[in-house]
């Protein structure tokens, strides 16, 4: 397990006729028409649930989607509804809250082997606080916690670890059992080891950067993350994401970088966009020549042929965040380069671990997931994990 002591699991509990209180990971990605585009994290929260149905247990399932502030629609949890009922092959009943009175008399209405989706629990501030009242009242609804969402075990949020202070049993599920591959993997990684870090969410995955200089020899950047980098470096990046607070930090880590021997490479090209949209106008420009109004989209043609050229050096890699947006085609080619190169590899015996809910929706998109060694539901858990962290919502479970 994914901590330096084992936690008790599922197999030890009693099930029959117990409410439990399962968190899951169904932060999955939605389209306009909110139709779920890549369901890997529903189908990896299966297992335990069928488990728990077959054994007689009334499941509670609870889960955040997006990052909401205060009740939003288009955050609803509502969406996985029918996805769900098709993989369980039962009919899940939706609340349209996460705790309260109406909560508590659907729960009490369950039958043995039947299941409750939770409205989105980010709903509410207190989750993200880890509000100990809020905590409280959620594990009020039932007589035993499961925790099974491996992408949100590095938050220390109410329903991944306060939860599991005021519900006992608290158990993991059969996914949070199976980092025990991941961990054995980034612990003793085949040299050289490399890192490919993208996606969008900056602050918080730029903060690991410097904890993987100490593990990996190959930093490969892309996605969102490098226009911070650019900025610290004096280029001018237009409109593209970029961090203010976290310039400092970028030009501190590529001196680190400098001083650790650890090759960092920066995108020299990219493609950029006159607004972020499926029908933008788009060009390639070098890295140093980000027009004003224009924002970088995506990796361009000689980055990927550069990358392609450092990852085929490489015995071990990990990869978190999209390239770039690739959801939109005209910005997808950098994202399947990548997913591209790591099938090629892993067929060579490169170990290829893909972490995150976009980054293994970009490569199911691109049809490579079967060809990876290793395929994660955890983005930024998996990248926590391999700074050599514990996991907060694995921490918070009863010990073995
Ligand atoms: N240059 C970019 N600008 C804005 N968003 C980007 C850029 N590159 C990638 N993204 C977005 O990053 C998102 C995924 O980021 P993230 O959540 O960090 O990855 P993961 O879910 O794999 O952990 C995708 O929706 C993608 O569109
Ligand atoms: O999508 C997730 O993480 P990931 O993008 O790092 O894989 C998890 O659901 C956690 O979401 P959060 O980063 O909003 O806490």
């Amino acid at each position: 397990m994914a901590t330096k002591r084992s936690v008790s699991t599922l197999k030890e509990a009693d099930l029959k006729g117990k409410r439990v209180f399962v968190r899951v990971d169904l932060n999955v990605p939605l389209d306009d028409n909110l139709n779920i585009t890549d369901d890997n994290r529903v189908r990896a929260a299966v297992p335990t649930i069928k488990y728990l149905m077959g054994y007689g247990a009334k499941v509670i399932l609870s889960s955040h989607l997006g990052r909401p502030k205060g009740v939003t629609p288009k955050y609803s949890l509502k969406p996985l509804v029918p996805r769900l009922s098709e993989l369980l092959g039962v009919e899940v009943k939706m609340a349209n809250d996460c705790i309260g009175e109406e909560v508590e008399k659907l729960v009490a209405q369950l039958p043995e082997g039947g299941v409750l989706l939770l409205e989105n629990v980010r709903f509410y501030k207190e989750e993200e606080k880890n509000d100990p009242e809020f905590a409280k009242k959620l594990a009020s609804l039932a007589d035993l916690y499961v925790n099974d969402a491996f992408g949100t075990a590095h938050r220390a949020h109410a329903s991944t670890e306060g939860v599991a202070k005021y519900v006992k049993p608290a158990v993991a599920g059969f996914l949070m059992q199976k980092l025990d591959y991941l961990v054995g993997a980034v612990a003793n990684p085949k040299k050289p080891f490399a890192a490919i870090v993208g996606g969008s969410k900056v602050s918080t995955k730029i903060t690991v950067i410097e904890s993987l200089l100490g593990k990996v020899q190959i930093l490969l950047l892309g996605g969102g993350m490098i226009y911070t980098f650019y900025k610290a470096q004096g280029y001018s990046v237009g409109s593209s994401l970029l961090e203010e607070e976290q310039l400092h930090l970028a030009t501190s880590l590529l001196e680190k970088a400098k001083a650790k021997g650890v090759s960092i490479l920066l995108p020299t090209d990219v493609v950029v966009a006159d607004k972020f949209a499926a029908d933008a106008d788009s060009k390639v420009v070098p890295a140093s020549g980000i027009p004003d109004g224009w924002m970088g989209l995506d990796i361009g043609p000689d980055s990927i042929k550069t990358f392609g050229e450092a990852l085929d050096k490489t015995q071990t890699i990990i990869w978190n965040g999209p390239m770039g947006v690739f959801e939109f085609e005209k910005f997808a080619k950098g994202t399947e380069a990548i997913a591209k190169k790591l099938a090629e590899l892993t067929g060579k015996g490169v170990t290829t671990i893909i972490g995150g809910g976009d980054s293994v929706a970009a490569v199911e998109k691109a049809g490579l997931a079967d060809k990876m060694s290793h395929i994660s539901t955890g983005g930024g858990a998996s990248l926590e994990l391999l700074e050599g962290k514990s996991l907060p919502g694995v921490l918070a479970l009863d010990d073995a």
